[in-house]
């Protein structure tokens, strides 16, 4: 059964580090905010399921908070804690639709028990164990070995390294291991470490104190804060800058950090998996990536063979794209002509099942009829020696990516209307964004 997510908006410091120890040990992940903008701020990154905010902050009321929870997602239920006096306040939280409210000061078993009244939603599918076979195709031997394996480390906190071809699965791999892992249950935060610059990598895996720097309103939390208690994954660890490899050694050797700009420690408890399709091996020789640091990270290596050596996983992983594909868009099931399956049995495959997923996806929406013919292929699979020269073809990037990135642009990244526009919930777009990491 999934644990709900808790978030603290509370200016007491004290109170809210009280809050925060009681909730965990109740199973709860909990995050916690000073002010109502970081309160936002957490919403906006995290699924939250239930906000105990206080009345009183400095920036931003909790009577706010509430009303914009209410708006972005109806489904987050909200408690508000407020002192005796105002209680004609937390009235009016209720009919705002506040679920309760406790009054300060209160007792911790109020608390808990205030908060086990609410009914949480689940996400279905977060739901229930993980299942293997839906989630990795694995026919093949070599898969079949790399599942074995990945049982046998899932429970061990080692950090995890791994290797392999661009679009061979290593972020499925990675989530796997999390969720059949004790950490299951707790956050699984992922990070593209070549898609920001050091400064922004460096405040986006740390996070900072409001006043850090120019520009510092407010404070953020570090994607490592995020992921305490559960697993960071660091996909292209090989691009990151000397000072950040600094940086991650400390948090690795010391296992706390301190915010940019703060004095405050937080311990931390965090898996880290790295990947990287470059050679960390070469990089370490070229003197460009530390070796104390690249050891500390591949305690446990591991490495996703690509699609060409495994070609008995194809058969299988097209008919479940066919599957995905169709539920996705409304259409029907559609066959693949055997002389068409050839070709693409046949094929070389340099974007490996991110590039044999995407093809799937456009042979679905542009064949006619109910059979998938190999006239219906890119040309550049009859003829490869038309082949893009990037390697990975034309579709590249799937469909829904494309249309999930346009509506982030279009609305300045608002989830919120960004969701309103794609028609989907918030959580099912969050739930895209981290599949197609647009999140960094
Ligand atoms: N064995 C598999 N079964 C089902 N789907 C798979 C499998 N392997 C990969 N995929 C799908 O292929 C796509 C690419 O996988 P993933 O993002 O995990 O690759 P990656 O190695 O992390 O890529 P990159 O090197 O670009 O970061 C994803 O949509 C993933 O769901």
């Amino acid at each position: 059964m999934k644990k709900a997510t808790i978030l603290i908006a509370e200016d007491e410091v004290n109170l809210a580090l009280l809050l925060e120890r009681i909730l965990k040990k109740e199973g709860y992940l909990v995050y916690t905010a000073s002010d109502g903008v970081s309160a936002k701020s957490i919403l906006e990154a995290k699924q939250i399921d239930l906000v105990l905010t206080d009345i009183k902050m400095p920036d931003m009321d909790g009577i706010e908070l509430l009303k914009y929870i209410k708006k972005i997602d109806s489904s987050i239920e909200v408690i508000v804690m407020t002192a005796f006096a105002t209680v004609d306040t937390a009235i009016n939280a209720l009919k705002l639709g506040a679920k309760d409210y406790i009054r300060k000061p209160f007792d911790i078993d109020e608390v808990i028990s205030a908060v086990k009244k609410v009914q949480f939603e689940e996400a279905p599918d977060e739901l229930g164990t993980y299942d293997f076979n839906s989630m990795l195709v694995t026919n093949s031997q070599k898969m079949q070995d790399l599942v074995k394996l990945i049982h046998k480390v899932a429970n061990s906190n080692a950090n995890i390294y791994i290797h392999g071809e661009t679009g061979v699965g290593k972020e499925l791999v990675a989530h796997a291991i999390h969720e059949i892992s004790d950490r299951r249950g707790k956050p699984f935060i992922k990070v593209n470490c070549s898609a920001l610059p050091e400064t922004l990598l460096e405040s986006e895996l740390f996070g900072y104190e409001k006043g850090a720097f120019t520009g510092a309103f407010n404070r953020k939390l570090g994607r490592f804060e995020l992921a305490n208690g559960g697993t960071i994954f660091l996909d292209e660890i090989g691009d990151i800058s000397p000072l950040i490899q600094l940086k991650l050694l400390r948090i690795i050797q010391q296992k706390e950090l301190e915010r940019l700009g703060g004095t405050q420690t937080i311990s931390l408890d965090v898996r880290i998996i790295t990947a990287t399709n470059k050679s960390l091996d070469t990089l370490v020789h070229a003197g460009q990536f530390r070796e104390d640091l690249y050891y500390r990270l591949n305690v446990i290596p591991l490495s996703v063979p690509p699609l060409r050596e495994r070609r008995e996983d194809m058969t299988s992983l097209i008919q479940n794209f066919i599957k995905i594909s169709s539920d996705m868009y409304h259409t029907p099931y559609k066959e693949i002509e055997a002389e068409a399956m050839e070709v693409l049995l046949g094929y070389h495959w340099p974007g490996n099942v991110r590039e044999l997923e995407n093809i799937i996806e456009r042979l679905l929406l542009i064949s006619e009829g109910t059979v998938i013919k190999s006239s219906d292929l890119p040309p550049y699979f009859l003829h490869p020696e038309d082949e893009p020269s990037d390697g990975l073809g034309i579709y590249k990037d799937s469909a829904e990516e494309k249309i999930i990135r346009k509506a982030l642009a279009d609305t300045d990244g608002n989830i919120t209307k960004a969701a309103e526009k794609l028609g989907i919930s918030r959580r099912s777009l969050h739930r895209k964004i981290n599949k197609y990491n647009l999140g960094s």
